[in-house]
């Protein structure tokens, strides 16, 4: 039997969703930079993912009006989130819990009827963003801020996050970072919500393990880390970064927001990060963060010939938005929900269980003794 470490380059399912090929990164056949360049907005890459094509204005305007319809949370949901602003319980286990949570308060959540699906996706694809500005605020003591039905998706976020309309070139840089982060191939928590899919159980369970996977560091957690490391560098006395990246690497320590299981020269979406990076820390003052960045970029492709991932320039974006570094991830799975919605569609459509195999290598043959008799061989049970 062989084994096939981490499904390294095992192909296990087809989609239409996205594409990497040679490097480059397109969603149903439009690559990133063209959805970029060309200003498409989060909600058409929704419906393009969820409907494997671009909408008509009459498909659009109807995404819109049921996004508004579902953003709203219910008084229930926000004592929930009360309950979850202790310290130490991290926000993505807040997010995790509360979009299961979602489901207890959706009498509908057990159909499966196209209909009911669809409002299932979009109810889940409404409420996080109101779920994370929520909790931001409630965990400062404010009250949560109910959002507008005049605004689009990424501006009702940054609107809920402050109570103020942010302005049009923020606005369209966290458009942007949302259209980046939206779907990426069979990454850890994509493929998580397939297989959950592939049971044939509920939307929200398929949701709830992919924002479970997508929290580890070795996923999205990356760019909260990133921050760390750029912070803890920063406010090093004297500032030494090859110093500072020599050590870990020698303690072989990985280098959060560096290394991809697929990109091996360079990340598509990281072109487009730096340079919102560049100019956002600009605009905001933050040109040491964006300067240290570069260094470290610099030191790790010289030395170890790593690359950044879409993680590690999205630390400093998010970072000049104002966003705590600790609901970084949060904005990953603001996006990537789309994404992961998309994927349970078609996986609830291709209708096959996934079940890998894996090679037992563990004792053999062994005789059973009641844990009661005075001869045990079993370590603990002695
Ligand atoms: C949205 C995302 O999920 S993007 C990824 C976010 N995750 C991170 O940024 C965490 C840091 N990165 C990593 O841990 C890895 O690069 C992963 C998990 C993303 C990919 O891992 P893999 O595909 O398994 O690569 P693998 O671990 O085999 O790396 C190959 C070599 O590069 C090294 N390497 C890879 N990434 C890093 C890193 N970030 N820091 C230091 N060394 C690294 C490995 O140690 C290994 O070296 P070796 O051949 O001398 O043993
Ligand atoms: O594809 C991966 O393994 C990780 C990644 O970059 C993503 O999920 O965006």
């Amino acid at each position: 039997m062989e084994v096939h470490k981490g499904l390294a380059d095992v192909v296990v399912s087809e989609t239409s969703l996205s594409a990497i090929v040679e490097g480059n990164l397109s969603y149903v056949g439009y690559n990133i930079d063209e959805l970029v360049e060309k200003n498409v907005t989060f909600e058409e890459i929704v419906f393009l993912l969820w409907n494997l094509r671009m909408p008509t204005r009459k498909e659009y305007d109807q995404l819109c009006e049921d996004l508004h319809e579902h953003m709203a949370l219910s008084e229930s949901v926000v004592a929930c989130l009360k309950i979850q602003c202790r310290q130490n319980l991290h926000p993505m286990s807040v997010l995790r819990t509360t979009v299961s949570l979602l489901g207890v308060f959706d009498p509908y959540a057990e159909d499966t009827d196209k209909r009911s699906v669809y409002i299932q996706a979009v109810s889940i694809q409404a409420k996080i963003p109101t779920i994370i500005a929520a909790f931001a605020r409630l965990r400062r003591g404010l009250d949560p801020i109910a959002p507008r039905k005049d605004l689009s998706f990424v501006a009702n976020f940054l609107y809920m996050m402050t109570g103020e309309e942010a302005n049009p070139e923020l606005i369209e840089a966290f458009n942007h970072v949302m259209v980046l982060h939206a779907d990426h191939d069979l990454n850890a928590s994509t493929f998580t919500a397939r297989v959950a899919a592939s049971t044939l159980t509920d939307v929200y369970s398929c949701i709830t393990g992919a924002i479970g996977a997508l929290k580890g560091p070795l996923h999205g957690g990356a760019n909260e880390r990133v921050f760390d490391m750029l912070s803890e560098i920063s406010e090093s006395d004297p500032i030494d970064v090859p110093g500072y990246l020599k050590k870990k690497l020698d303690n072989k320590e990985k280098i959060m927001g560096f290394g991809h299981r697929v990109y091996k020269t360079e990340d598509p979406r990281k072109k487009h990060l730096k340079r919102m990076a560049e100019q956002l820390s600009k605009d905001f003052g933050k040109e040491a963060l964006y300067s240290l960045s570069c260094e470290v970029e610099e030191y790790l492709l010289k030395e170890k010939g790593l690359i950044p991932n879409v993680d590690f320039y999205s630390a400093t974006v998010y970072h000049c938005f104002g966003i705590e570094h600790d609901l970084f991830t949060l904005l990953f799975a603001m996006s990537r929900v789309s994404g992961w919605l998309g994927h349970v569609f078609e996986q609830q459509r291709e209708d096959t269980l996934i079940r890998p195999r894996s090679k037992y290598v563990g004792p053999t043959n062994l005789s059973y003794t009641p844990m009661d008799e005075e001869e045990h061989i079993g370590g603990d049970r002695k």
